[in-house]
């Protein structure tokens, strides 16, 4: 059944989440900057268009972390010997994690600016 299959993958998709947080200090780290944030918009209850814009952001940095945790676990299984085109690839994958971070300090600081002007 249709309905059945959706749950399934929702399970999976939980199973990864659940994996992650218990696993990566970062993640758990970025999981209480998100709570910041929502915290942040239920305290100042700004415009919707900055509900999109930080939802967005975070959704983005905790992504990239879900991504990079993925690479690292499939890397670090199919060559747990130290090699440099892993190393290169686990790299890369943290590069995805900073820009992401970057970005969303940025409409952080967009948000600051607007709130503490308006
Ligand atoms: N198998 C490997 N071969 C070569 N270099 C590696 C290898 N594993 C890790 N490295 C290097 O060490 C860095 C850290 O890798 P590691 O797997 O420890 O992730 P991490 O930075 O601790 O990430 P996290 O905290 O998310 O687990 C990599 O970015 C890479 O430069």
């Amino acid at each position: 059944m249709k309905g059945e299959g959706f749950v399934r993958r929702l399970g999976f998709a939980l199973q990864g989440l659940r994996h992650t947080v218990v696993t990566e200090r970062s993640f758990r780290v970025h999981l209480v900057a998100a709570a910041g944030v929502l915290a942040v918009l239920l305290i100042t209850r700004p415009a919707p268009v900055w509900w999109a814009v930080l939802g967005l952001a975070v959704g983005f940095v905790l992504m990239a972390e879900l991504f990079n945790t993925a690479l690292e676990t499939l890397a670090d299984h199919l060559h747990p010997e130290r090699h440099p085109v892993v190393g290169a690839a686990k790299d890369i994958a943290a590069a995805a994690v900073l820009v992401a971070s970057g970005a969303a300090a940025v409409a952080g600081l967009a948000f600051a600016v607007d709130w503490l002007g308006g």
